[in-house]
């Protein structure tokens, strides 16, 4: 596990605010495995908060049942002290955006066009306004299309509005799937793995994307696999193991946590090598080398007289 940690990360501008979500006791049972159990967490506002949690850990079913894809068996999800229904459109609606563990853009829509999908949840005219496309419509249109672009300049792809999002490279589908998910002015923000597959500077560029998210008053909870990202961009970090929170707090009390080590690296186990065992491989492979080392010029003595007849040919 890397535990690197920078200090500079930027405080949160206001750290200590009040909840934006607030989870509580939730529970996800399917048939007879319980893949979260009694889970509560909050995010406050201005904060970046951190999950993480070895494979199959529950990461990924907790934010489902934060966004309404999943009915958690128990507990509720509050956001801004009301309690979210259990659909994901209204969840969006309420003010909870999401990304993907995989990228889910439409691939034959334009930058811009993905974008404003995800402004849906925020225009208000309807079906026949569209139908007929009057002049309310059209402003409404214009506004959006200005919101979208503006999205675009701050996550840097304003120059390629009208590329087919299939055509970006990985990196900057991922950026763009954060923009469209910004695009429903939410005021917290949910990635799964958003830097999965990325080099590192891809990583750090997602890292400031974040934080400038937060500057702009959303407030952040991400799943992610690397720690060196986690670590040097969250405010707290809440470690799952087996469905059940673990550990939580500031990313230097978790990374050095005992109980998170073992969770990553494996507690030891009954019948484990002992120092003897050890001793007995390493003297093991020290022989197989010595015999390696003794058989060496034997290898070697017909390729020398391989280059000596060479040698003769050619001459
Ligand atoms: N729809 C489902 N039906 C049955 N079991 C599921 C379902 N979704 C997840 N699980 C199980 O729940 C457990 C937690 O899975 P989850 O995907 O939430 O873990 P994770 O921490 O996100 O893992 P990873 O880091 O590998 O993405 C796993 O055992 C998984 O097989």
């Amino acid at each position: 596990m890397t535990t690197t940690t920078k200090t500079d990360r930027a405080p949160a501008p206001s750290a200590g605010g009040r909840a934006v979500l607030d989870a509580s006791g939730v529970t996800m049972r399917f048939g007879g495995l319980t893949a979260v159990r009694d889970v509560n967490l909050t995010v406050d506002s201005g904060e970046i908060v951190g999950l993480i949690g070895p494979n199959g850990a529950g990461k990924t079913t907790f934010f489902n049942c934060l966004t309404g894809l999943y009915v958690p068996t128990e507990g509720t999800v509050s956001y801004k002290g009301t309690v979210l229904p259990h659909r994901s459109h209204l969840v969006t609606q309420a003010g909870i955006a999401r990304t993907f563990q995989n990228i889910r853009l439409f691939a034959n829509m334009t930058v811009l066009e993905n974008v404003l999908v995800g402004r849906h949840t925020r225009t208000s005219e309807g079906l026949f306004s569209a139908l007929l496309r009057g002049p309310g419509f059209r402003r409404a249109e214009r506004e959006s299309e200005e919101q979208a672009m503006e999205l675009l300049r701050f996550i840097g792809l304003q120059d390629k509005r009208e590329h087919l999002a299939r055509n970006l490279p990985y990196g900057e589908q991922r950026k763009l799937e954060i923009a469209r998910a910004l695009a429903s002015q939410p005021g917290l923000l949910l990635l799964d793995e958003p830097t999965a597959g990325m080099t590192s500077s891809e990583t750090e560029a997602t890292r400031e994307l974040v934080l400038a998210v937060r500057e702009q008053g959303t407030a952040v909870l991400v799943i992610e696999h690397d720690m060196r990202f986690i670590f040097n961009l969250c405010d707290r970090v809440a470690v799952l193991v087996q469905g059940e929170k673990l550990v939580e707090g500031s990313p230097e009390t978790v990374q050095n946590d005992d109980r998170v080590i073992a969770a990553y690296l494996g507690t030891p186990f009954e019948g484990e090598p002992g120092e003897a065992e050890v001793a007995e491989v390493q003297a093991a492979e020290g022989s197989r080398e010595q015999e390696a080392q003794d058989q060496e010029p034997r290898e070697q003595e017909p390729r020398e007289q391989d280059s000596r007849e060479q040698e003769g040919g050619e001459g």
